[in-house]
């Protein structure tokens, strides 16, 4: 066979408080192929060309391959870049399983999660590209990157605001500090399993008690003209619970079913930002 193809979901992390460890899955896709022929990539500005073949150059030297001089790679992606969706732990995702398939190296999925988040450096976004759902990361004793599947099935609706200007997650976990107060390590202890709780038992309602992460979403809050009180507004409007959407800027949300984004959307207008507004199933597998 000399054409080989995948088709990636991407992925919301952290959910606020499970900063690192939560990852869900969403209906919004990547479609990558590779085929013998001449090397190049096609459909690609050039700057993210290079950043493609940086991440198949990588791919290669961790599975211990030689880079083959031909492979001709071809992407359509409807993830948005930047925007806090998991578009490059999607790609890095998509051209392992190719490159793999391609040397009939066989991973596991927990094989492939390690390897992937290797090269991603952080699991979360990785881990539900693989499993679907909802996930758990984590670093095993050895600190090979790992994750759980939870076995929750359904979700209430999800809702994603992207805004029209991007942020490097190299750069907004710049400003997140290394060193946590006790007293904000527990409050995040207990919003995560608030949110577990709320999607298992589907009491949706106690999820709003778990929108104050300590970790990360304050700072990063600084380079996100609007955040706060888009996400408030959010709140205001119905939602279930919002936060930011990885590492941002986009603003991730649980709503119910009748949910109404307008509202949202001018706020952020307010502060000079064009937002567009999916609504997205997770992703199962
Ligand atoms: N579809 C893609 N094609 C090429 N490069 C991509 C693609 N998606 C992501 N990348 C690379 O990943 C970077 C964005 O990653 P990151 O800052 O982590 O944001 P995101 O939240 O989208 O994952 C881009 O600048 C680019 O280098
Ligand atoms: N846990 C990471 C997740 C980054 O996700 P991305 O989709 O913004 O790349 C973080 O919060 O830095």
């Amino acid at each position: 066979m000399d054409r080989f193809y995948e088709k990636i979901p991407c992925s919301t992390s952290n959910l606020g408080a499970g900063y690192d460890v939560f990852g869900l899955s969403l209906e919004l896709f990547l479609e990558i192929e590779a085929r013998f022929g001449q090397r190049k990539v096609t459909n690609l500005p050039i700057q993210l060309e290079n950043s493609l073949l940086n991440i198949e150059s990588k791919v290669h030297k961790i599975l211990s391959i030689k880079r083959p001089k031909n492979l001709t790679w071809t992407l359509n992606s409807n993830i948005p870049i930047g925007k806090g969706l998991g578009s490059s732990a999607s790609l890095i995702v998509g051209i392992l399983k190719i490159v793999s398939s391609a040397h009939s190296i066989r991973l596991s999925d927990q094989e492939l999660i390690s390897l992937a988040s290797s090269i991603e450096g952080h699991p979360d976004n990785v881990s539900p590209t693989i499993l679907g759902g909802l996930t758990i990361s984590f670093t095993d004793s050895d600190g090979n990157f790992k994750a759980i599947k939870t076995s929750i099935k359904e979700f209430p609706k999800s809702v994603v605001f992207v805004p029209d200007f991007s942020l490097q997650t190299r750069r907004a976990r710049q400003v997140v500090p290394s060193e946590v107060k006790l007293s904000d390590a527990v409050k995040n202890i207990s919003q995560t399993n608030i949110i577990l709780e709320s999607l298992y038992s589907k009491r949706y309602d106690i999820m709003q008690y778990a929108i104050h992460d300590k970790l990360h979403e304050n700072y990063r809050a600084n380079l996100i003209p609007g955040y706060t009180q888009v996400k408030d507004k959010i709140m205001n409007d119905g939602a279930y619970f919002a936060s930011l959407s990885g590492a941002g800027p986009s603003i991730f949300a649980f709503v119910p079913e009748d949910f109404d984004p307008e509202g949202a959307v001018y706020k952020w207008l307010e502060f000079g930002v064009r937002a567009k507004c999916y609504f997205l199933n997770v992703y199962l597998k």
